[in-house]
């Protein structure tokens, strides 16, 4: 039988790809592959061998030009060293597929610099958009609420009913758009998956330390128009099980952490889907 393939990218400073791939393997992914950016640049790893690719959160070249903006730029521009083509045409290639890429945080403000999100009306590798840094001027890591849109695109949220609670570290988490129009489409179109809220995922909130950026309207991640490019600030890797919970010893839990139904969500699609 076809097996659903997740790649996570890593190198030049990301940290999370062993609980990235953990998460992949534990929501239904039969192979999750950890691969070096510079493996995909010299051919050995090619992107059209995967379903899923997960870029995960760090301070890829050192946070240097602003989180991911080099990254972004290799992504667009480098070429493959054994392969007439460029990277990009490989990733150009996987999203007409109607694969699905997931980024978190550092993977997240990769997939904003390089303009795959929010990519309206389909435009990606057009940034309309960015991730900042956060409005009291400091790093944060600390657990948020985030409050779901049901009516969003997305294919990772099937089944989330009010909200996920998930941990956030970043110093860059902020986004913001380019104008007012760039907004208002995002409104319009629920690209704004989930958004900081309160503890009972009421409402969007711009009350720090609950929304810890400053992030306009309280965007904590964002989909294209398709649902199944999806980026977010907090980490949901970091809770795919109870004892990841900052109280888990003194409330009773469900074993499965919030986290995990996004990659659950994922690997299901990849199989009814893609295979
Ligand atoms: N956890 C992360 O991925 C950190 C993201 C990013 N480098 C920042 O601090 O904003």
């Amino acid at each position: 039988m076809a097996k659903a393939r997740a790649l996570v990218i890593t190198g030049n400073g990301t940290n999370c790809e062993t609980e990235a791939a953990h998460a992949c393997r534990l929501g239904g992914f039969d192979e999750a592959v950890i691969a070096h950016i510079s493996d995909l640049l010299s051919g050995d790893i090619r992107l059209d061998d995967f379903h899923f690719i997960n870029l995960t959160g760090g301070f890829l070249d050192g946070d240097d030009l602003g989180s991911a903006k080099a990254q972004a730029n290799r992504f667009r521009y480098a070429k493959v060293n054994d392969l007439a083509e460029h990277l990009i045409d490989q990733l150009t290639r996987f999203i007409e597929a109607g694969k699905l890429i997931l980024g978190v945080c550092n993977g997240f403000q990769l997939m904003v610099k390089m303009g795959l999100l929010p990519a309206l009306d389909g435009a990606y590798l057009k940034q309309t958009a960015t991730l900042t840094f956060n409005d009291c001027g400091r790093f944060q890591d600390r657990w948020v609420y985030l409050k779901v849109d049901p009516t969003s695109p997305s294919v990772y949220t099937k089944g989330v009913a009010k909200g996920l609670y998930l941990p956030m570290r970043h110093g860059e988490g902020k986004f913001v758009v380019d104008g007012p129009a760039t907004l208002a489409a995002i409104e319009e179109k629920h690209l704004a998956v989930f958004k900081y809220s309160d503890a009972a995922y009421d409402a969007p909130t711009m009350e720090f330390p609950l929304n810890p950026n400053g992030s306009v309207n309280a965007i904590a991640a964002l989909c294209d128009g398709t649902g199944r490019l999806m980026g977010m600030m907090p980490h949901p890797e970091a809770f795919v099980h109870r004892t990841q919970h900052p109280r888990w010893t003194r409330e009773e839990l469900p074993e499965e952490g919030d986290g995990l139904v996004l990659f659950k969500n994922a690997a299901e699609y990849v199989k009814l889907n893609l295979l």
